[in-house]
């Protein structure tokens, strides 16, 4: 598998390194040019971050694990912002904080308000501490490039299961919220702030479905219910090779908007805790979603804007991302 993959990599390197030889050998400016489509890396940009197996791994599976990237140090710290969050002793602006289905729904737990997610903390100078961390940028700029905006940003505390199977995320591609492209230029990076295994329900990721387009999403018809917004991947098949991503506490997995990715149930009674961020070129444009699969989600955004905040459509979906983005690292020019 690893020759098979350096082979082919020892291929891709030398067309692009010494490319006068072989252009000799072309005459038309359309061949020199789909000579070129052929063998560019097309998910990785020119970076001495990624190792050549690394760029080669990311552009066939759409994800790379990099293993104690973020300090044990640091994360403590995320920890500790994170319970103050929850015990109510910091709100930023424009954090919103999420519990689980089976409890808000509940009868008997209510006073329990366990946070399944706490999304958006932007405003929260110690959370985001982690969105800047040098040694993330580092490869993010590996797929974005030189300007980068920090675009979405979770904290993820996935609680034990209450017996329905709501601590699940089903499987789905996270472009489908983003109004923006091009997709390429986007990328996830999720921290485990703890071990992660298939007990506590770590992230599940279908190799290579980054090469493939933006499906349709919907609420899975799952009994016990499921998660406001947690849309999935219309008819999923649940024969697809899976790969179940453990992770060891600061390991971080940066991943592409297409793969196909969700995560199982924690069995656990611990709440399975990640950190992650959504990166975006600056340099991206938005889209209009109308008329695309998307439609769907813009429109509960927009519900739910409606409800929480009082604003009306003329606040667009779009609006509602150029507002929490920020810039990381370079010039803001575009998003
Ligand atoms: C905005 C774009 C998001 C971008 C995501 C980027 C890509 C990454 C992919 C994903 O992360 S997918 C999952 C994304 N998840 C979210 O965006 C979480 C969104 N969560 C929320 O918007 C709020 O937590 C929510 C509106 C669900 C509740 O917030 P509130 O503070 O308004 O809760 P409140 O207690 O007032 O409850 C309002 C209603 O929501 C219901 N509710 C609360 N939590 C719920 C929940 N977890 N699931 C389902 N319903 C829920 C609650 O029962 C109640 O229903 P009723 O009006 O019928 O009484
Ligand atoms: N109908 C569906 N639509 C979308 N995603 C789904 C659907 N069914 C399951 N999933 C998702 O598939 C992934 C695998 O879930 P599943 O619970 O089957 O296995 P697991 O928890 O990863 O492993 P184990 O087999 O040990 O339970 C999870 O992300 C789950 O949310
Ligand atoms: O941490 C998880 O369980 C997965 C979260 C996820 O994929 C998401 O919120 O987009
Ligand atoms: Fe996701
Ligand atoms: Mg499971």
């Amino acid at each position: 598998m690893m020759s098979r993959a350096t082979d082919r990599l020892k291929v891709v390197l030398s067309h692009l390194e010494r490319p006068t030889a072989r252009i000799a050998a072309i005459s038309t400016s359309a061949q020199i040019a789909s000579h070129y489509d052929h063998h560019a890396l097309r998910y990785t940009l020119d970076s001495d971050v990624l190792s050549p197996e690394q760029k080669l791994s990311y552009e066939e599976n759409g994800f790379i694990l990099i293993k104690n990237l973020v300090s044990e140090e640091d994360i403590d710290k995320f920890r500790v912002e994170f319970e103050r969050i929850c015990r109510r002793e910091v709100l930023a602006p424009g954090l919103l904080v999420m519990r689980d289905v089976a409890i808000v729904k509940s009868e008997f737990v209510q006073d329990q308000k366990a946070v399944s997610k706490v999304q958006d903390f932007q405003e929260d100078p110690e959370l985001f501490r982690y969105c800047c961390l040098p040694q993330i940028l580092r490869y993010v700029e590996a797929f974005t490039g030189p300007n980068i905006m920090a675009m979405h940003t979770m904290l993820i505390n996935k609680p034990p299961d209450a017996g329905k199977k709501t601590s699940r995320h089903p499987m789905h591609q996270d472009l489908h919220y983003f109004p923006f492209r091009p997709a390429d230029r986007i990328v996830c990076a999720w921290t485990a702030m703890e071990r992660v295994n298939r007990t506590n329900g770590c992230l599940v990721v279908l190799p290579g479905t980054h090469r493939g387009t933006l499906r349709e999403h919907d609420y899975p018809e799952w009994e016990g219910g499921v998660n406001k917004m947690y849309h999935g991947i219309r008819d999923y098949d649940p024969q697809l090779p899976r790969v179940h991503l453990e992770m060891e506490k600061g390991d971080t997995v940066f991943f592409h908007p297409l793969l196909v990715h969700g995560s199982g149930m924690n069995q656990t009674q611990g709440f399975r805790k990640a950190i992650s961020c959504h990166y975006a070129s600056s340099d991206c444009y938005y889209i209009d979603v109308k008329g695309t699969t998307q439609e769907n989600l813009e429109k509960e955004v927009q519900g739910i804007a409606a409800r929480k905040y009082g604003l009306d459509d003329s606040f667009t979906f779009k609006d509602s991302w150029a507002m929490r983005g920020r810039l990381v690292q370079g010039e803001r020019t575009s998003l």
